[in-house]
């Protein structure tokens, strides 16, 4: 993934399950005057019922919705409506599909310790059981070039921090 590129036409917040992609994208996207997409939205439901069975999505499960959310995110970048994109994007791989040859795409890596994410797992109502946390760091391959945000600092003051990197130097 290259560095942000000048100017970002597109964000994809990525991070394992529970690390605030979603609660940091949609107040980044508010901050920006963006769109906003979660990835989660768009999992076929054989994938939504996999992890509800605390069964860890394989590479072939996660292919076709990451070519969908790729199409979704082609579509905003090519019609100038920029976008943030929440979606765990765990490999290089994937975020090399997400990514594809659009220029402007720019990537912010949401994490912090897995203690944290637990503890913030446990707390909310969702699909996702926390119990596939473990299974996420498995796959996660953290990024070499993104704008890191330390997910126990508040949204609040992730944001303006993240707006300016995205404006550049
Ligand atoms: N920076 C933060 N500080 C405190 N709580 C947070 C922060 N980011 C997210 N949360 C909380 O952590 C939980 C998981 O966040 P969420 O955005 O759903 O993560 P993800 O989309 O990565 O699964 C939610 O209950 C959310 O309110
Ligand atoms: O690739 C995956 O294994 C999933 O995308 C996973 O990382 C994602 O986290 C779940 O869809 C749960 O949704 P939350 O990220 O909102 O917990």
């Amino acid at each position: 993934m290259p560095s942000p590129p000048q100017p970002a036409r597109a964000v994809i917040v990525m991070g394992v399950s529970g690390s605030g992609k979603t609660t940091l994208g949609r107040a980044l996207a508010a901050h920006l005057g963006w769109a906003f997409l979660d990835a989660d939205d768009l999992h076929p439901p054989r994938n939504r019922e996999k992890m509800a069975r605390v069964e860890p999505l394989t590479d072939e499960d996660r292919q076709p919705w990451l070519e969908t959310l790729h199409a979704r995110l082609a579509a905003h970048v090519q019609a100038g409506n920029p976008l943030v994109l929440a979606c765990s994007a765990l490999k290089a791989r994937y975020r090399r599909t997400l990514t594809g040859d659009l220029d402007g795409v720019a990537l912010v890596f949401a994490h912090g310790p897995r203690d944290v994410i637990a503890a913030r797992m446990q707390g909310r109502n969702h699909f996702m059981p926390p119990s596939l946390l473990d299974s996420q760091f498995a796959a996660l391959e953290p990024p070499a070039q993104a704008i890191f945000a330390d997910i126990r600092r508040p949204v609040a003051e992730l944001v303006p921090g993240i707006a300016a990197a995205l404006r550049g130097p």
